[in-house]
């Protein structure tokens, strides 16, 4: 742990900006292993003017030394997350498998002498990793194999998640906001919530936000714009081959998008298609999925929970449906439309249209998640698992 000593995080008193000591703190519980120390004294002073701080934010991230995570660490650590007077402790879960590389990111954030910077642990046991975690980001999954059923894949990443949601009911802070991004990453979500009962539902979130980023750079290409002239872009449902992409809701310069694009066809057809399997096309190209998108869009899926949503405007995230106002079944974890006042908390958006077209596809969306929750009932505490998944049932990853 780069345990850079905070002593005075209260907001209104001075703190010293410049890092002290450090140490690397290994949070191991089997096998125990030596505590290393990495000392910060040779860094270079940075001013020690004073500044408002606010407190210590506990960020766990799980998957550390995975490839998201090495492109996210770095941003939480910057302050370009949270924001550039807000402290942040880093909680890295590995395990026994990446342990070493786990010492190795640890290293390199420390090195990397960000001032916001003020611990960073690393371990491999969620009990200990969570504990007192106010953000927690689980990204580490396994990754479908050749010739693995889907409902494996479901099977043991939702043993994952199950056991991570139980660690973060015992330890982590009460009010701890959870963005899954471990795929199949809606059901994982749903799985950790079960099993965490004393915290929210409303808390837990299903990564869409790479999606929706997705859709905007495909609409603003089309429309010959900027990507921030796109607006209130949902994306509906799972974050698989069936997420809808709605059109239908979306604004180009403020103005339906229907109004811009007057393809219908293309929307319809290829506009949808190509967001569906954008993260395929990536690995057929890249021979890995995304990562570094889906870094960024962690980064903007916590910036549209901790800073007020612009007016008018949306975003979207995979939440807890229920008293959702749509008509989408109850007890899921469903992509929609969502607004927050900063506070780490949403509401999600009343006033959407709907159309046959949108209604339809969002059906077989949820007609996909309903049957992953069947396959996984064994890990929700909802009796015995029943998997008759869709054929065309994928990640999209996978076409
Ligand atoms: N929601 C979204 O928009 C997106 C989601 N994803 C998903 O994010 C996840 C992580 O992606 P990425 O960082 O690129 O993956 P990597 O393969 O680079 O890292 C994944 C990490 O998962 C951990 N893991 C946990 N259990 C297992 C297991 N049984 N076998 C192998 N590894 C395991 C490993 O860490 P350790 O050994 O420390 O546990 C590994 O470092 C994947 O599930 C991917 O599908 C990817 C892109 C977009
Ligand atoms: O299937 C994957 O791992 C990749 C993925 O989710 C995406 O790119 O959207």
């Amino acid at each position: 742990m780069a345990a850079i000593d905070l002593s005075s995080p209260a907001r209104s008193s001075p703190a010293p900006l410049s890092p002290r000591r450090g140490s690397l703190h290994l949070l191991l519980r089997r096998p125990r292993r030596p505590t290393l120390r990495c000392s910060l004294d040779a860094a270079p002073k940075s001013d020690e003017k004073t500044k408002s701080w606010k407190s210590l934010v506990n960020v766990a991230v799980s998957g550390a030394a995975g490839m998201i995570s090495n492109h996210l660490l770095f941003k939480l650590a910057s302050g370009e997350v949270f924001g550039p007077d807000q402290p942040i402790a880093l909680k890295l879960l590995g395990s026994e498998r990446s342990i070493q590389a786990l010492e190795g990111v640890a290293m390199e954030l420390e090195d990397s002498l960000y001032p916001l910077l003020r611990e960073v642990s690393i371990g491999i046991d969620p009990y200990v990793v969570f504990e007192d975690a106010e953000w927690a980001l689980l990204i580490g999954a396994k990754p479908r194999g050749p010739g693995m059923e889907r409902s494996a894949l479901l099977d043991i990443n939702g043993q994952i998640f199950a056991e991570q949601g139980k660690a973060l009911n015992s330890v982590a802070s009460r009010n701890v906001k959870v963005i899954v991004v471990g795929n199949p990453c809606n059901t994982n979500a749903l799985i950790c919530l079960k099993n965490a009962p004393n915290i929210p539902a409303k808390n837990f979130h299903a990564l869409t936000r790479l999606d929706e980023n997705r859709a905007k750079c495909q609409l603003a290409l089309k429309a010959g714009v900027f990507y921030d002239k796109v607006s209130n872009m949902t994306i509906w449902g799972n974050h698989s081959t069936t997420q809808v992409p709605d059109f239908l809701n979306a604004k180009i310069n403020g103005r339906p998008v229907k109004e811009v694009i007057k393809d219908t066809k293309w929307l319809e057809d290829e506009f949808t298609k190509t967001v569906q399997k954008r993260g395929g096309v990536l690995i057929q190209k890249w021979g890995r999925s995304s990562a570094a998108s889906t870094a960024v869009s962690i980064v903007d899926a916590i910036r549209s929970l901790v800073n007020p949503t612009p007016e008018g405007d949306w975003f979207s995230t995979g939440v807890y449906t229920t008293g959702n106002p749509y008509g989408i079944a109850e007890d899921i974890v469903f992509s929609m439309p969502c607004r927050s006042k900063g506070d780490g908390d949403y509401e999600l958006v009343k006033d959407v249209a709907m159309d046959d077209f949108l209604w339809e596809r969002i059906k077989k969306s949820e007609a996909e998640l309903l049957a992953e929750k069947r396959c996984v009932a064994h890990l929700t505490g909802e009796g015995n698992a029943f998997c008759d998944l869709p054929g065309d049932t994928m990640l999209p990853g996978e076409m």
